[in-house]
């Protein structure tokens, strides 16, 4: 990470009346770099981005996020921020453009920005459709550009992708990573931490409030190290099978054997089954999933 980050929070907790939504969570995020906040219903995620907001005060802990406490709320600093909120709700009657340009006002931008930004997110065509008519991904589009305008130097996503299909998000991805390219810096959150791979530089698990893990895709897998699964279909009879695969394998489904290898013993198992030549017909392997990996973080945090 080089110069001082564009996020910042330290032993943050968050209470509302009894409620513990955030407790001593720490995390940074640097210029340029895409984070994604994972974690399920409740986890805490919409509350920590109120917070980097300065919607919400925090009961413990510090935020700084470019460089200034959000709650002083500065215009300055806020107009550098674009949020796009887990559920938006534009007027109906209007079109984009006037939608648009409502925002544009706010935040002190020339109206000329309008036009390229809706082109940039897919609705030049629609631009003077009334919003009305819109589908729930031109609805989402239309919030990713008014999170858009000003050309932010940090954008919040509160889970963009939901209820969008597989080829529109993976075009709000593919935005997402240009922003980042181009310097911005990125907080997504999401449910699904499938979504993330190529997108995420770094993923933070949170769970009831608590940060689980934080890394890169690579190095939440390698801490992990989650068993390969390796599927061996053999040519014969299960019970013809070499000896170290029904030793070291469970029988399954007539013709297969189920086992599971390290990533260091992966090579060496496969190996063995291209030596045993014709009595083995076929080999799947199975490395974990970005879901796997989830599932070993939340078991580990339900284990504290
Ligand atoms: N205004 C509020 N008053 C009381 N409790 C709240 C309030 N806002 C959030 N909470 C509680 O704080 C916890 C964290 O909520 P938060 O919305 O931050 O989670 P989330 O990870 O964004 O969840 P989701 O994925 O459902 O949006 C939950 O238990 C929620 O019920």
């Amino acid at each position: 990470m080089t110069g001082s980050p564009i996020v910042a929070l330290h032993g943050v907790a968050k209470r509302y009346g009894t409620v513990e939504a955030v407790r001593d969570v720490s995390l940074s995020a640097a210029a340029g770099e895409c984070v994604a906040l994972v974690g399920h219903n409740g986890a805490g995620k919409t509350t920590l981005m109120k917070l980097m907001l300065g919607l919400l005060h925090p009961t413990r802990g510090s935020v700084r996020v470019l460089g200034s406490d959000p709650d002083a709320g500065a215009f300055a600093v806020r107009r550098r921020i674009g949020f796009l909120p887990e559920t938006i709700a534009f007027n109906p009657a209007l079109t984009a453009t006037e939608m648009l340009r409502f925002y544009a006002r706010l935040k002190r931008e020339p109206m000329r920005v309008v036009a390229p930004l809706l082109d940039r997110v897919g609705l030049a065509a629609a631009a003077d459709r009334r919003i009305g008519t819109y589908s729930k991904g031109m609805r989402q589009r239309l919030g990713l550009a008014q999170a858009l305008l000003g050309e932010p130097a940090l954008l919040l996503l509160d889970e963009p992708t939901t209820g969008l299909d597989p080829a529109l998000r993976g075009q709000l991805y593919g935005l997402i990573r240009d922003l980042v390219r181009g310097g911005a810096t990125v907080l997504i959150s999401t449910h699904a931490l499938g979504e993330l791979e190529g997108v995420a530089d770094r993923v933070v698990i949170l769970d009831r409030g608590v940060v689980l893990a934080d890394g890169s895709l690579g190095a939440l897998r390698r801490l992990a190290r989650l068993p390969i699964r390796v599927r061996v279909k053999v040519a014969g009879a299960q019970a013809e099978a070499p000896a170290w695969l029904r030793e070291s394998g469970e029988a399954f489904n007539g013709h297969h054997f189920d086992l599971t290898c390290t990533p260091a013993g992966k090579m060496a198992l496969l190996r063995r089954a291209v030596e045993s030549g014709a009595a083995i017909d076929d080999i799947e392997v199975a490395e974990p999933t970005l879901d796997d990996l989830y599932a070993h973080f939340l078991r580990a945090g339900d284990a504290r």
